[in-house]
């Protein structure tokens, strides 16, 4: 048998730390040996098995940087990831990184990391999501120049605890979509007031905040006499959960780079 894969959760008594913390604590092939959390987190020094509500890991929660590594996980919080960066750096550890509504100059960050170490970034690990980014900009190419005209809009629904909008999702299946429109599409967050008519070159993004939907995205492309919605919709946190721990695998034969969802899935 090969020697499992050291996995640290980065943000491990989150609502997806406790996820990874639990789906890595059943799987022979991943051995969570760091559970990091901030340094003010009332449950420091709790087991992360525990927190988990799985076995116990013998993993307190700590904010020290731990050193016997070999893949960080992150689902944290933007104002966590420039250390969690230069710690990965400084440690030439591989890291998943899925915390989303990170500033640009974080993003040039991590761009820069990735030259010394391998990192998976995407907004979403899910299969089913990366699936449908994909289904989408092939929905675009086709109806990009369709008789009157083509509307896209994208509506995501999150649970009320979120503290970014719109999701980090929404933004990427944007991006995607505008890659197959053109330059000159414009993003406009939600509307209000005497906007005047819609534009041909717009995509419109509304965040819906909710109870405690786990993530759902519908893209909506319009035209004159009828419409296609996808719909993609998380019924609870695991397939974010599972997509991270497979690109923890994944990532660790790679070398130093830049890489997202598609490449782990093979896309
Ligand atoms: N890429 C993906 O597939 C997904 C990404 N996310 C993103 O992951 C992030 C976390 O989401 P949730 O777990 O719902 O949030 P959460 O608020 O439940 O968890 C965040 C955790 O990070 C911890 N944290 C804060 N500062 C820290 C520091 N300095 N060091 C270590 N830990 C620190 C917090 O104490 C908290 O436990 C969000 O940005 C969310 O949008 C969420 C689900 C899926
Ligand atoms: O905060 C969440 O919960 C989620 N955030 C991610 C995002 O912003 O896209 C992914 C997922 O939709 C859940």
């Amino acid at each position: 048998m090969t020697t499992p894969l050291k996995i640290a959760v980065h943000g491990a008594a989150g609502r997806m730390g406790r996820r990874v913390v639990a789906l890595a604590s059943a799987d022979p092939s991943v051995e969570v040996t760091a559970a990091i959390e901030n340094d003010q987190h009332e449950l420091l020094g709790a087991d992360a098995g525990e927190l988990a509500g799985v076995d116990t890991l013998d993993v307190p929660l700590a904010s020290k940087w731990p050193t016997d590594v070999d893949v960080v996980i992150d689902f944290s919080l933007p104002d966590a990831i420039d250390r969690c960066i230069e710690k990965c750096e400084s440690h030439d550890t591989a890291l998943v990184i899925a915390t989303t509504g990170m500033t640009d100059a974080q993003v040039e960050r991590l761009r820069d990391a990735s030259a010394s170490i391998p990192v998976v970034w995407a907004p979403s690990m899910s299969l089913a999501v990366n699936l449908t980014m994909k289904l989408a900009q092939q929905i675009t190419e086709k109806l990009r120049d369709v008789p009157g005209g083509l509307d896209i809009e994208i509506i995501e629904r999150h649970h009320r605890f979120k503290a970014d909008a719109p999701s980090g999702t929404a933004l990427k299946f944007g991006d995607l979509i505008a890659e197959k429109l053109g330059d000159d599409t414009k993003h406009v967050h939600g509307r209000e007031g005497h906007t005047g008519q819609r534009t041909r070159n717009e995509i419109g993004y509304h965040a819906v905040r909710v109870g405690d939907n786990p993530g759902e995205h519908t893209i909506v492309f319009g035209m004159l006499g009828e419409r296609i919605e996808l719909n993609v919709a998380a019924s609870n946190r695991d397939c974010y959960a599972a997509g991270a721990i497979a690109a923890a695998k994944w990532l660790i034969d790679r070398p130093a780079g830049m890489y997202d969802m598609f490449d782990v899935l093979e896309m």
